[in-house]
């Protein structure tokens, strides 16, 4: 896969950190997700007064929307701490283990990419999410017995972007299920003013929106084009990012009027040019331009659907009308 300044997925350690400086830290300055926000707000507000711990919660959406945020604002609201994991860093029902008994009480575990757990450390998270308990097998052949061991109440927040990649019985455990939504553009405009501010540089109203204009309704990719924006602002415009600046950068940054970049046109060319726009199937399409289908399925492909420049179908994969106009092109008969 190549390089993308489109890409919404974190691209390093840099922009982890850089990133990490730009989390909101309350439900307050979280912006957008308005329905996930107002739920999850009336259950922080209930456990609370009840004294309990939140239910579990899983997140789950496209990479970059801020499920790991919002993993940490609930467990900012909650007043506890978070202890973060990742599916594929616990190998060993002990890990896991290990990490359930070191948790203090109403503490928020947060396991990122859940659906990458495997299926025996999956067993050992039912008690846990159930009772609070741990089962521990001691010993071996016949001598072994099971021991139940009590655990701390605590919170688990799962996060995926591949909700149909987690198991039905783990997915039922969790009593909170939020689904993260694509921002809408005056959501986008509050977090590309936010940023800018953070990074005290001076953002007119039209600018700000010509970023979020074709930061694909992703606040990873609006706070990324920001910067390079911003990095533009300073040497040709003494700092200060106006709509002439940003859309003038953007153009070089090589990203079209709809967040769309060079990979997006040659999928969606393909498909215009070589299968006469479809329906065609993914594997097809794959194969056609050099990329591997479950790429285009999980990265590519999401952002155009939602656009409604993609359509799936029975028989593969159709363009839209909307592609022909983008592109300028004649509809064909
Ligand atoms: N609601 C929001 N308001 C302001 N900034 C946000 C919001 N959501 C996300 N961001 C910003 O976007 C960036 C990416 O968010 P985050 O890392 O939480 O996404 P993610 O869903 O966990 O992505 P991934 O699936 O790759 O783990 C962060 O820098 C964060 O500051
Ligand atoms: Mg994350």
């Amino acid at each position: 896969m190549e390089d993308r300044i489109l890409s919404s997925e974190a691209e390093n350690t840099e922009e982890q950190s850089f990133e990490q400086t730009l989390r909101p830290q309350l439900l307050e300055t979280y912006i957008g997700q308005d329905r996930v926000k107002s739920n999850l707000e009336i259950f922080i507000q209930a456990a609370r007064n009840r004294e309990e711990t939140l239910d579990h919660v899983l997140l789950y959406g496209p990479p970059g929307l801020g499920k790991t945020t919002l993993a940490a604002v609930i467990a900012n609201e909650m007043g506890v701490n978070m202890r973060t994991t990742a599916g594929p860093a616990i190998e060993r029902p002990g890990d896991l283990a290990a990490i359930l008994s070191s948790l203090e009480p109403g503490d928020v575990l947060f396991i990122d990419e859940i659906h990458r757990l495997p299926r025996a450390i999956e067993e050992v998270l039912y008690p846990a999410m159930e009772d609070f308990c741990l089962d521990i097998v001691i010993g071996t052949g016949p001598s072994a017995r099971s021991v139940r061991l009590d655990l701390p109440p605590f919170t688990l927040v799962g996060a995926t972007t591949r909700a149909g990649a987690i198991s039905a019985p783990l997915r039922d455990r969790f009593g909170v299920l939020s689904r993260l939504e694509y921002y809408e553009e005056k959501d986008l405009v509050t977090i590309v003013e936010r940023t800018s501010s953070i990074f005290q540089t001076e953002i007119d109203r039209e600018g700000a929106l010509e970023i979020a204009r074709r930061s694909r309704g992703t606040p990873r990719i609006a706070n990324r084009l920001l910067k390079r924006v911003r990095d533009f602002a300073q040497v040709r415009a003494e700092g200060a990012i106006t709509f002439p600046i940003a859309q003038e950068s953007l153009e070089l940054l090589q990203v079209d009027q709809l967040g769309l970049d060079h990979i997006d046109h040659k999928l969606l060319r393909a498909i215009i040019d070589r299968f006469k726009g479809g329906p065609v199937g993914l594997d097809t399409i794959a194969a056609s331009i050099g990329e591997e289908s479950a790429t285009i399925e999980d990265v590519y492909e999401p952002y155009l659907l939602q656009i409604g420049f993609l359509q799936r179908t029975p028989r593969g994969r159709m363009v839209t009308d909307k592609v022909y106009q983008h592109f300028k092109l004649e509809m064909p008969q």
